[in-house]
């Protein structure tokens, strides 16, 4: 589904700045595999997604999403096929617009058509899908976004990325601003979510426990490189304990993470 292949990307190549972020990155995910990422600070985790995405180009390596080489591609052209949901709520929305206008408005994307129209049938396409979320977004279909709590609008956003039947989803940290009550929420909701359309994921977390119970597949990430990958009953039997042993062994030094969230 996603190959990356010998990845690598440095910023201020030649300058006193000089900073590899992604070294010689190897990578394969399987359709429907629904991957966790954690590691250090700047380990290279957002530069991946960003390389994936296409907010730049890597210097070195491919990237191949579904069999299309899209290594060169920009980056308009694969936000079709890769969802991306950040940290920040005020992201990924227009908040001008109401919950139904955008939700139309990634309906439009996906049909590729040029014209925005929402008719009956879509309002309750939208409705149905609200209600699913718990949150009563489904009586607020005329408010517009920017009213919205940080958590409703997370939740909506990640309605707007599965609405587009993305290949692939990229979730960079995107509960790490919310409340610890919503952050659970939408966490829950991003399961549901991901079952339901049995999207190849990939997300960010500090969230050592949640990393190792969502999904079905957890990679570590230090300098760059993929230093963990685990799936199985190798993931299953892994603690945060042995997490944090294993990178201190392998590292000669303890995980820095100033977000960390171990409980
Ligand atoms: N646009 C950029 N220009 C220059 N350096 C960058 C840029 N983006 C990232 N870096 C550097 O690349 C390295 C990896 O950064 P990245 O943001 O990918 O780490 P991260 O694993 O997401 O870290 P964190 O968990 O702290 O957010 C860091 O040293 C960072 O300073």
């Amino acid at each position: 589904m996603l190959r990356l292949a010998q990845v690598s990307k440095t910023f201020y190549k030649g300058t006193i700045n000089e900073k590899q972020a992604l070294k010689d990155l190897d990578l394969h995910l399987e359709p429907g595999d629904f991957v966790t990422i954690i590691g250090s600070n700047g380990a290279g985790k957002s530069t991946l997604f960003h390389a994936i995405g296409g907010s730049f180009l890597v210097d070195t390596g491919a990237i191949v999403l579904d069999g299309k080489n899209i290594t060169a591609m920009p980056e308009y052209k694969r936000s079709f096929d890769i969802g991306r949901l950040m940290q920040d709520p005020m992201k990924g929305t227009a908040p001008s617009m109401t919950v139904e206008e955008n939700l139309a408005l990634a309906h439009t994307r996906k049909a590729k058509k040029s014209l925005f129209a929402i008719n009956k049938r879509d309002t309750e396409v939208f409705r149905e899908m609200l209600s699913r979320l718990e949150l009563g977004l489904e009586e607020r279909m005329k408010t517009k976004v920017k009213n919205l709590s940080g958590g409703q609008r997370q939740a909506v956003t990640l309605l707007m990325c599965t609405i587009a039947s993305p290949k692939l989803l990229l979730l960079d940290e995107h509960t790490a601003a919310l409340d610890p009550a919503t952050a659970v929420k939408i966490m829950d909701i991003t399961r549901e979510v991901v079952a339901e359309s049995n999207i190849t994921t990939m997300m960010i977390t500090h969230d050592i426990r949640s990393a190792l119970s969502v999904g079905n597949r957890t990679i570590m990430m230090d300098e760059g490189e993929v230093i963990l990958d685990i799936r199985g009953e190798e993931r299953e039997n892994m603690s945060v304990e042995k997490l944090l042993s294993y990178y201190s062994a392998k590292k000669h030094k303890q995980l820095a993470d100033d977000r960390i969230l171990l409980a």
